[in-house]
């Protein structure tokens, strides 16, 4: 999960106010103090971590004037997610774009940020929806970068425009954008050259770009590892051009992550997507309810229904619901949905938003602490092999009688599905490294190697 290290120590924060037996005024306030220094230690601005407290101290005054019968723990909680999404929310918002209007996107950022893959990712993300998208290249100041944004066009079938022997970026853009305009393409998405606030000449060059090309909105591409520098960097982009938007990158490598609350707070814009990877697909949208939801720990049940939605095919959905309605859904019936799920490389997202559902039902439910393991092996099951019934259960049972000789037959002729499962088994572990998955896998792959006919 993204902010891997913020959401643990906050999490573990909140779990230890439930935990506490009388909550005290010195009790919240450890909390407070916890919750500020995790925020601090992620590279959250100072500032914004102070009126962070103070916020939550005012709205935990008026828990004087609660209805009696009010979890204190849950409402302090709420307190310090609700906080944290105001943070992440700015007055603005993001700004929409129609399918067959024109719009043009301008990307801008500090050197190396990520904006020409970003730039692609953009370009994939509305192009998988079905729109025309176009890709401008206005980077003439870092040799090659002309070369990077053909090759990930390439990659992805999108057009694109660039020269090698023009030199103006303004002259690009604007032939560029006036070209695609003319083909009545809906994105047009223009890459700009990476710059620092200091350099005045390059960000005049900006500004020169973002007059001829007119955008309807300008992204700022931030680099998650930057910490408390980006909030003046932020700032200078915000003050030069008009920033509508947000993006951090590289949210999966080791960054703490705070600054993307300085990058909304500065630009006063806000995140609309994360990148996690160098890959196409490692881009994500941002939801700040959600994520922060998942941040405290508290689960995110509106984002697994989102993702379900996405995973699902569309076209047995009507059918999926008539079944539900009358009670007669089964395991065969979410196996389409259980490989959507895989297709679209959410499986993390979709355990991990189940695991947290379950940590958040841990007041009312005496075997909660298991239910996060039993979630995980279930979906172990289910998922990975991707042919598990019920049945099989009773053909285990069943494939223990067999006799020596008929299970090596079996082992040798099936080999393959063998091979299959245990690897898939194997990268499971490594995606979900929970002591009880990793024995349930071990096991299961011993008994696939036993019985491997069970799986035909
Ligand atoms: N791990 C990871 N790497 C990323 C991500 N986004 C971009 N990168 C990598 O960051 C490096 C720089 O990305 P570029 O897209 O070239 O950055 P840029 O802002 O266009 O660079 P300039 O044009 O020099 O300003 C490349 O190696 C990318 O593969 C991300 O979300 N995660």
């Amino acid at each position: 999960m993204v902010l891997g290290d913020l959401g643990s120590k906050l999490s573990a924060t909140l779990q230890k106010l439930s935990r506490t037996t009388v909550l005290s005024d010195e009790a919240i306030d450890e909390c407070l103090k916890d919750v500020a220094k995790a925020l601090l230690e992620a590279d959250v601005n100072v500032r914004y971590v102070s009126e962070l407290r103070s916020a939550i101290r005012n709205q935990l005054r008026l828990d004087e004037a609660l209805a009696a019968g009010t979890n204190r723990r849950r409402f302090i909680q709420q307190c310090v997610c609700n906080e944290l999404s105001k943070l992440l929310t700015p007055d603005r918002k993001p700004i929409k774009f129609q399918k067959g209007k024109c719009s043009v996107v301008m990307f801008v950022g500090l050197q190396g940020s990520g904006k020409t893959t970003t730039c692609t990712k953009f370009a994939v993300h509305y192009q998988r929806k079905g729109w025309k998208v176009a890709l401008v290249c206005a980077d003439t100041f870092r040799a090659g970068a002309f070369d990077q944004l053909k090759q990930n066009a390439t990659k992805v079938r999108i057009p694109f425009y660039g020269s090698y022997t023009e030199t103006d970026p303004v002259v690009i853009a604007s032939e560029g954008v006036a070209a695609f305009r003319k083909d009545k393409y809906d994105l047009i998405i223009v890459d700009t050259s990476g710059r620092h606030k200091q350099e005045t000449a390059l960000f005049e060059e900006m500004q020169q770009v973002e007059e001829v090309v007119s955008p309807d909105d300008v992204v700022f591409v931030m680099d998650s590892h930057i910490g408390q520098a980006c909030y003046d960097q932020a700032k200078a982009f915000a003050d030069a051009v008009k920033v509508g938007s947000v993006i951090i990158t590289k949210l999966d490598g080791h960054a703490k992550g705070g600054g993307a609350l300085s990058a909304v707070a500065a630009t006063n814009s806000p995140v609309i997507f994360i990148g996690t990877g160098e890959h196409f697909d490692d881009f994500e949208p941002f939801s700040a309810e959600s994520f922060v939801s998942r941040l405290c720990g508290l689960g995110d049940i509106s984002g697994l229904v989102s993702t379900i939605n996405e995973a699902m095919p569309l076209d047995k959905q009507p059918e999926l619901m008539g079944r539900l309605s009358k009670g007669m859904f089964t395991l065969r019936d979410s196996r389409p949905w259980q490989r959507g799920v895989f297709a679209i490389h959410h499986m993390y997202l979709y355990t991990e938003s189940f695991s947290c559902a379950a940590v958040s039902v841990r007041a009312s439910f005496p075997f909660q602490y298991h239910l996060r393991h039993l979630l995980h092996l279930f979906l172990c099951l289910c998922l990975v092999p991707g042919q598990f019934t019920l049945t099989m259960w009773y053909r285990y049972i069943y494939g223990v009688s067999m006799s020596i000789r008929r299970r090596v037959v079996q082992i040798i002729v099936s080999w393959k599905t063998c091979l299959i499962s245990s690897l898939s088994f194997c990268i499971l572990t490594v995606l979900l490294p929970s002591p009880i998955i990793q024995v349930c896998c071990v096991v299961h792959v011993v008994l696939h190697l036993l019985f491997p006919h069970l799986w035909h």
